[in-house]
C-alpha cells in the first residue's frame, strides 16, 4: 500500500450522520446514515488525507435539528513540509452552525432539555399515516418561512444536506435580505416518546424549500414614457406578496432512512396542493430537478392530472389527416382546452406536456400502445432488429395483433405530437447535425421518450396495486378530511426509479 494510502480515508465513509433523541439513560441513536456524495466539500477525490482510522461523527437532535460535531482517529500525519493532515474542522466550518462546534457534553444537555411541549417551527399544514412493511407512522408537515427565526434556526443547522444529497446542490441564501421569499416545509415522523409515553416525539425526516419569484407579464402596449404615477405604487403599504408569483421548489430532501417508504412522493404532492391552493402562485415550477425527483414528479403529477375532468377530456384529434409533407398540424389537441387545462393545474409548459403525452399514451389501443414487460425489458425479437405490429418503437411486444388502419393513425398522431415538441425543444442541438441526421436523432428521441413513458406507466401500475394490496390488508390511511389527494392519493400515488432515458435537458 503507498505511503500516503493508508493515511487517506474515503471521505463517504468517514463521515456518519445520525439523527439522536433522549432515552431513559442518556441519549439513543434513532438512525445513522451516510452522504451520497462529498466531493463539494472535501473534494473530487472524495478522500481525507492525515488520519488513520478516522471517524465524523455529525448527530442531530432529531427534533430541532441541533448538530453536533466529533472528529476521532487513532493517529495524525505529522506535517512534512507543506504536507499535512486535511484540517476537517475548518472545512466543515463553512457548512455547519457554530453550535456544531460546541462541547459534547452542552449538545448532550440541549438534546435531554428540550421542552416537553415543543413543535416544530411554522404551522401545522397536515398530518397523515403511512404504511410500510405492515407498519403504520404518523407523520406531520409543517409550513413556516425562512424570515421566521425558528424555521431559520433549523435550515442554518441542516444546510449541509443539500450539498451531500443533491448533486449540485447549495446551500439557500440566509440572511441575504430575501428571507421572506422562502417557503420552508418541514416532514416530522410523531411518535410516543419511549421515554414517557405521555409525551410526544418528533423526529425530522426531510425538508423542502421553496422560492416565490414575480411573475411578470410585459404589458402588451406599454407606454411610450412612462408617467411618474405609472411607477409609484398607488398604496405604499401594498403587501408585495400579494403579487402574482411564479413558486419554485428548490430543495426537495427526504433522509436516507426515510426514503422508499412513498413519503417523497406524499411530501411533494402535498407541497403541489398547497399552491394549487395559493391564488398568487401562477406557476409551480421545480429547480434542477434530478432523475430520482423527476420520476416521482412525473408520476404524482400524472395521478394529480387525472383527477382533473378538464385534463381527462383533452384527447387527440383523430379526424386530422396528416400531411404528406410541411409542417405537423397545430391541432392534433383542442389548444385553448389544453392551455385552459394547464394554467389551472398550474404547471409548467413542458412538464405538462409531458405528463399528457404519457396519459394520451396510455390511452392508446393495445395494438399500438409501446409498453415494457415487468422486468423493463424490451422484446427480444424487437431488439435484434426484428419488427412488432406497426410500432417500431423499440418497446412494443413482438406478439401484437396487427392494428386497424384507424389504431394506426391514432399511435401517428401521437407520434406527431410527441415528435413535435421534441423537434422544438431540441430545436439547437439538431441544427448541429446534418440535414440527413435530423430524422433518425429525432426517432431515436422519441423511442427513448417512449420507453421512458412505458417504464413509467408500468410503475404507476406496480405501485397501486401496493397500495391495493395494502388497503385489502386493513392498513389503508385513516388520515380522513385534512386533504382530498392523500386520503385518495394512497391508491394513486407513486415513487421514483432510475431513468434509463432521458433525451431531453431540464428546461426549469
Ligand atoms: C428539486 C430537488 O431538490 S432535486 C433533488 C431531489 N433530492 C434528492 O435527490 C436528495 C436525496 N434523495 C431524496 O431525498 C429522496 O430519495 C427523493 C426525494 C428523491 C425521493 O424520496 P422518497 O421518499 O425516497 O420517494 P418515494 O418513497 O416516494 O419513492 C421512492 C421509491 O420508493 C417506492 N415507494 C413508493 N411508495 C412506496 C411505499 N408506499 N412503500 C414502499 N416503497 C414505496 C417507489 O416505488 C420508489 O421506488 P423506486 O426507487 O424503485 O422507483
Amino acid at each position: 500500500m503507498p505511503a500516503d494510502e493508508a493515511w487517506s480515508a474515503n471521505s463517504n465513509e468517514a463521515l456518519q450522520l445520525s439523527l439522536v433523541a433522549p432515552s431513559n439513560d442518556g441519549i439513543k441513536t434513532l438512525a445513522k446514515f451516510y452522504p451520497k456524495f462529498t466531493y463539494p466539500i472535501f473534494g473530487n477525490a472524495e478522500e481525507i488525507f492525515g488520519y488513520k482510522n478516522l471517524q465524523i461523527n455529525l448527530r442531530y437532535n432529531a427534533t430541532d435539528m441541533r448538530p453536533t460535531l466529533s472528529i476521532t482517529y487513532s493517529k495524525k500525519f505529522t506535517a512534512v513540509g507543506e504536507t499535512e493532515a486535511t484540517d476537517i474542522e475548518g472545512i466543515l466550518r463553512e457548512y455547519l452552525p457554530e453550535v456544531a462546534f460546541q462541547k459534547k457534553n452542552d449538545f448532550e444537555a440541549a438534546v435531554k432539555n428540550v421542552r416537553d411541549d415543543w413543535s416544530p417551527p411554522g404551522e401545522l399544514l397536515v398530518s397523515f399515516n403511512a404504511h410500510s412493511k405492515n407498519t403504520t407512522s404518523t407523520y406531520e408537515v409543517w409550513k413556516g418561512n425562512l424570515a421566521d427565526p425558528a424555521v431559520k434556526q433549523v435550515i442554518k443547522r441542516i444546510q449541509i444536506l443539500a450539498p451531500i444529497y443533491i448533486e449540485g446542490g447549495s446551500a439557500i441564501p440566509v440572511d441575504e435580505g430575501e428571507d421572506d421569499r422562502w417557503t420552508v416545509f418541514f416532514l416530522y415522523q410523531k411518535k410516543t416518546s419511549t421515554a414517557d409515553p405521555t409525551k410526544t416525539d418528533y423526529v425530522f425526516a426531510g425538508y423542502s424549500t421553496v422560492y416565490r419569484f414575480f411573475y411578470f407579464k410585459a404589458p402588451i402596449s406599454p407606454p411610450a414614457t412612462p408617467s411618474v404615477e405609472d411607477l409609484d405604487l398607488e398604496n405604499p403599504k401594498f403587501d408585495l406578496s400579494e403579487l402574482p408569483c411564479r413558486t419554485r421548489i428548490s430543495q426537495f430532501i427526504i433522509l436516507p432512512p426515510f426514503q422508499g417508504k412513498g413519503l417523497g412522493t406524499k411530501f411533494y404532492s402535498l407541497i403541489f396542493e398547497e399552491y394549487i391552493n395559493h391564488p398568487q402562485t401562477v406557476e409551480i415550477t421545480v429547480e434542477d430537478p434530478n432523475e430520482a425527483f423527476d420520476d416521482m414528479r412525473d408520476l404524482a403529477d400524472l395521478a394529480y392530472l387525472r383527477k382533473m375532468p378538464e385534463f381527462r377530456a383533452l384527447h387527440l384529434n383523430t379526424s386530422i389527416v396528416i400531411p404528406k409533407t410541411g409542417p405537423a398540424p397545430n391541432d392534433i389537441i383542442d389548444k385553448d382546452a389544453y392551455e385552459a387545462c394547464r394554467r389551472k393545474a398550474k404547471i409548467a409548459p413542458r412538464q405538462f406536456a409531458r405528463v399528457l403525452e404519457m396519459d394520451l399514451m396510455s390511452r392508446l389501443p393495445d395494438s399500438v400502445r409501446p409498453d415494457i414487460d415487468a422486468e423493463g425489458e424490451e422484446d427480444e425479437e424487437e431488439a435484434e432488429g426484428g419488427q412488432a405490429a406497426s410500432t417500431s418503437n423499440g418497446v412494443s411486444d413482438a406478439t401484437k395483433r396487427e392494428p386497424t388502419p384507424e389504431e394506426a393513425h391514432e399511435y401517428k398522431l401521437w407520434k406527431l405530437l410527441l415528435k413535435k415538441r421534441l423537434f422544438l425543444h431540441n430545436k439547437d442541438a439538431l441544427g448541429q447535425l446534418e440535414k440527413k441526421e435530423r430524422p433518425q436523432k429525432l426517432n431515436e428521441a422519441v423511442a427513448n421518450v417512449e420507453f421512458d413513458y412505458s417504464r413509467l406507466l408500468l410503475k404507476l401500475e406496480e405501485l397501486k396495486k401496493r397500495a391495493e394490496a395494502e388497503a385489502a390488508n386493513g392498513l389503508s390511511d385513516k388520515a380522513k378530511g385534512k386533504r382530498k389527494a392523500v386520503d385518495e392519493g394512497d391508491v394513486e400515488e407513486m415513487g421514483s426509479a432510475t431513468k434509463k432515458a432521458r433525451v431531453e435537458d431540464a428546461e426549469e
